[in-house]
């Protein structure tokens, strides 16, 4: 299964007709064409915009990862200016290649608070992710493997994994930074706020988690993503092809019935027709809102404006937008911790690299960024800042997530050895929107990422930068602290860190909600008003989750296959 490539690319004829042809080869999109194709009556074809990454060694290495934001293998968005963050504009790259965002993402493996599932459940009218039972889901496409020996402490449930098709693993504790331990003791020995250690992957919202879990694969230490767990088991079935370069630029309607797509192939720019029973669209968060807007399906003014002829009015397509909004603050940190600096030295690299291809373990089989810490903010601090809307979540809620990288994550002149830590709202109350920039397919959306939108947004994340500053400027984090690199140790007054917190204001990757289920969508993940089309993906999901995104996308996606398939037979 792992050493088979999907299909290479070839060309397609006019005329071709599947029963499903499904846009986008990400997470979802790859679950849903692995899923629909074990049944060997049904005919699948998807389309992926971006190229086929398999074995390139930047997608494959977990210490990578970081760096792919701005290679062939992401669309690199940039967010509309943000009132919020004085003018800020931040980047908000999405994975562009099979696997999408799994390929370059920091395979950071999470699942949060099960109250968010049954929050899902209740918008759509979708049982199925009531998290008492999509955790079934979740538990039967995973496959945890625990390195022995682990040597550090941390709580783990592998109850909720079995022996499904993607791997996910902790990091070895030889392979650590030197970091982990003392970012998580800040949290664990906080005198405050104290969080506990915990499984969030179990339904457990709020605690700490050490060394992962991440999507690698324990036995090479290369990453575990979307194409090689999911793609590759399409191999050798003649009912389904995938096809990377080639960039579906419209869907095209019958009256109300979509009825095929507009495909370009990125290596000669020819365009073909290709039909589809159903459509479904799974090109993520940002581009599923953006092709419909194309094809004629979103807000009336909008489509007027750009004179796009209008499908149907679907006020809901490309608003309700989400996602994780991060600050950053660094520090130096001493030689004996690695780095994406420290290993910038080349015998610390030659040996690294040595160690990689020998055994899969050592620095780089790690993303370098492996621990977090969910918390819920006290009642008593949410009142004070007048936050009712966060107040009424459910009590397994946390509000922030708190993370760090051994890496710069906002600038480093002077290539000092650096860990950064950033801390995300990840229970946001505003929602930002996705529009077209203009009629040309090729040209970015607009994207008006509503950063810390609310009032009640704006202050909790300014409270948690503080708690952030507060640790990194601490006692848990001296052993491990040279300096403070940023915002620095003269950074002190409200407006000076109000000022640092907008701007190193980034997006920690996790958008959705944009063809929500419950508004665009109904409880089939069909567009509402319209025939023989879809939405599977991140963008169907209608709330954030309170930790990291991938994981309820693949169930999500698991979900939708299953559904379909139950009315394929009926
Ligand atoms: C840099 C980064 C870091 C992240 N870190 C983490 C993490 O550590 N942990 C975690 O859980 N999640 C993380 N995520 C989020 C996670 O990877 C995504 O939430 C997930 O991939 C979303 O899946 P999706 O199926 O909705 O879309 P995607 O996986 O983005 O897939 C959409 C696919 O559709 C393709 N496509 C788009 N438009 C078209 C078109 N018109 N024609 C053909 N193809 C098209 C795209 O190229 C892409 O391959 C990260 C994401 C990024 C980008």
């Amino acid at each position: 299964r792992r050493h088979v490539p999907p299909d290479s690319p070839q060309y397609i004829s006019h005329g071709e007709q599947y029963d499903y042809v499904i846009v986008g080869g990400g997470v979802a999109g790859l679950v849903l064409a692995a899923r629909l194709s074990e049944n060997p009556k049904t005919t699948v074809r998807l389309f992926e915009a971006g190229p086929d990454p398999t074995g390139d060694v930047n997608i494959d290495t977990p210490f990578f990862g970081g760096g792919l934001g701005a290679s062939q293998f992401a669309w690199n968005f940039t967010s509309t200016p943000q009132a919020t963050l004085g003018g800020v504009a931040p980047a908000l790259a999405q994975g562009h290649c099979f696997g999408g965002g799994s390929a370059i993402n920091y395979m950071g493996y999470c699942r949060g608070a099960a109250s968010v599932y049954d929050e899902w459940a209740e918008l759509s009218g979708i049982t199925e992710l009531r998290w008492n039972s999509i955790i079934n889901v979740l538990r039967t496409n995973t496959n945890l493997k625990i390195p022995r020996p682990h040597n550090y402490s941390q709580v783990i449930n592998a109850s909720s994994f079995s022996g499904g098709t993607l791997d996910v693993t902790y990091e070895r504790g030889s392979d650590l930074s030197g970091f982990e331990p003392y970012f998580v003791d800040a949290f664990l020995a906080d005198k405050e706020y104290p969080v506990e250690s915990a499984d969030l992957t179990d339904g457990t919202g709020i605690g700490t988690m050490l060394g992962g879990p991440h999507t690698i694969r324990l036995s090479n230490g290369t990453r575990e993503y979307a194409l090689p767990a999911y793609g590759w088991l399409t191999a050798g079935r003649p009912n389904v092809k995938l096809q990377h370069g080639s960039w579906v630029k419209k869907i095209h309607f019958k009256g109300k019935r979509a009825v095929s797509v507009e495909v370009v192939n990125e290596s000669n720019n020819s365009t073909h027709i290709v039909s589809g029973k159903e459509i479904i669209v799974s090109a993520g968060a940002i581009n599923t809102p953006k092709l419909l807007m194309l094809s004629g399906v979103g807000p009336k003014s909008h489509l007027d404006n750009l004179g796009i002829p209008v499908i149907k009015d679907s006020p809901e397509v490309g608003s309700n937008l989400w996602d994780h909004y991060s600050a950053v603050v660094m520090v130096e940190v001493p030689e004996h911790v690695f780095t994406s600096v420290s290993l910038g030295n080349a015998t610390l690299f030659a040996s690294a690299e040595d160690e990689y291809h020998k055994f899969g373990r050592g620095p780089l089989a790690t993303p370098g960024t492996s621990s977090f810490a969910a918390e819920r903010v006290p009642d008593d601090v949410l009142r004070e800042l007048n936050a009712t809307f966060h107040r009424s979540l459910p009590k397994d809620r946390p509000h922030i997530l708190y993370q760090y990288t051994v890496a710069p994550l906002v600038p480093n002149p002077t290539n000092k050895n650096p860990a950064s830590g950033f801390v995300a709202l990840v229970q946001p109350e505003a929602r930002g929107h996705v529009r077209l920039n203009s009629t040309n397919y090729r040209t970015d959306p607009l994207i008006f990422s509503n950063y810390w939108g609310s009032s009640a947004d704006f202050a909790i994340q300014l409270w948690a930068y503080k708690r952030l500053l507060s640790k990194f400027r601490g006692d848990a984090i001296a052993p491990v602290r040279v300096s403070e690199l940023y915002p620095g140790s003269n950074v002190s007054t409200d407006a000076g860190i109000k000022r640092a917190m907008q701007q190193s204001a980034f997006s920690f990757h996790h958008p959705g909600g944009t063809v929500s289920l419950g508004k665009a969508l109904d409880s089939s993940f069909r567009l509402k008003g319209l025939e023989g089309i879809r939405v599977v993906d991140s963008s169907a999901i209608p709330a954030p989750p309170t930790c990291h995104l991938q994981a309820p996308t693949y169930a999500v996606a698991e979900v939708a296959a299953k559904l379909i398939k139950q009315e394929d037979c009926t």
